[in-house]
């Protein structure tokens, strides 16, 4: 049987249901008592409690610090399975895949019902989290999330209801793998990944979202903050009020990076659109366009990114790599 590391970071998964007030929240313990005796026949199962966050208050600094712990102890293990807050989880998953370099399977799991609650996903998720880490085809595939009997990359996979347990959808492909009763199936080939080192992330990035009417005063106060790096979901193919253009160009001129991102649910931005705002004069101005990823992954992105090099070609070529 495999030995598979369970390390614990919080969220609903970790949650119990007060059944008097209805309210979810952390008890301090993890509540799925027994945890072993749930695996007897799948894998050897040894657990860490690493943090218990509801996962809104999971930070960079958090991932970082996981990281650190899913290295430390690859080597006496098979494969590694993260509990997680279901919020975060995909930012999470995302930072692991980039820093991570392991041919091990690293899967991380979350819940949408606590354990206590009728029809909880927590058990079953946790359980099937499981199957995939002792499953030898789910190494060399990055960091994978498992949730709901599907298996999904960690760049594609993103949070798309606020309590459908069928919630982690990947908008782009589709999940690359399913769970049944008798057996686990991968039914999408994952492309080669690039993995990125970092000791530590003191960068500032910031993340907007456009919309329309929006105006030039939030990109000049940006003008007067002390920030690293700023992503923007923009409209459709990637495209700007035309009023965010002039405070924009001051942003990048003061040698501040800039990534687009669609705020569309799938496709990738691309400079289409020749008039003021649109992609074409954003992308000749300077402005990084990405590949696919939405606005919080680009983010965490950026902020590995920057801890090395805030050079305009070496970010534009990372943000092209899938
Ligand atoms: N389902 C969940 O886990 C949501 C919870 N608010 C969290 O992310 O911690």
């Amino acid at each position: 049987m495999k030995d598979i590391l369970m390390i614990h970071t919080g969220g609903t998964i970790s949650m119990l249901e007060n059944k008097e007030t209805g309210e979810v929240n952390s008890t301090g313990e993890h509540p799925l008592t027994d945890i072993a005796g749930h695996f007897r026949h799948t894998a050897n199962i040894h657990e860490k409690i690493a943090l218990n966050l509801p996962s809104p208050q999971m930070t960079p600094h958090h991932m970082l610090q996981l990281a650190k712990t899913v290295k430390e102890n690859y080597s006496n293990h098979d494969g590694v399975v993260i509990t997680h807050g279901t919020d975060t989880l995909e930012e999470t998953a995302y930072f692991l895949d980039l820093v991570l370099g392991t041919e091990k399977p690293v899967i991380l799991t979350g819940a949408m019902r606590s354990s206590n609650e009728i029809g909880s996903d927590a058990l079953y998720n946790l359980i099937s989290a499981v199957r995939v880490a002792a499953d030898h085809r789910a190494g060399g595939k990055g960091v994978l999330v498992v949730m709901n009997d599907e298996i999904h990359t960690a760049a594609n996979v993103t949070k798309t209801s606020t309590s459908n347990v069928a919630t982690f959808q990947s908008p782009q492909q589709g999940p690359i793998g399913s769970i049944t009763k008798e057996t686990v199936l991968f039914h999408h080939p994952v492309f080669p990944r690039k993995t990125k080192s970092v000791g530590k992330i003191s960068k500032k990035v910031f993340l907007l979202k456009a919309y329309a009417g929006m105006s030039r005063d939030i990109f000049e106060a940006l003008l007067h903050t002390d920030i690293d790096g700023l992503v923007i979901e923009a409209f459709g193919q990637g495209n700007l009020p035309k009023e965010t253009v002039e405070p924009l160009a001051k942003l990048l001129d003061k040698g501040i990076p800039v990534v687009l991102v669609s705020r569309s649910y799938q496709g990738v931005v691309q400079p289409t659109y020749g008039y003021r705002g649109g992609g074409k004069e954003l992308y000749k101005m300077g402005v990084i366009f990405s590949n696919g990823l939405t606005g919080p992954k680009a983010r965490i992105k950026l902020l590995i990114e920057l801890e090395k090099t805030s050079n305009f070609s070496v970010l534009q070529e990372s943000f092209k790599e899938q």
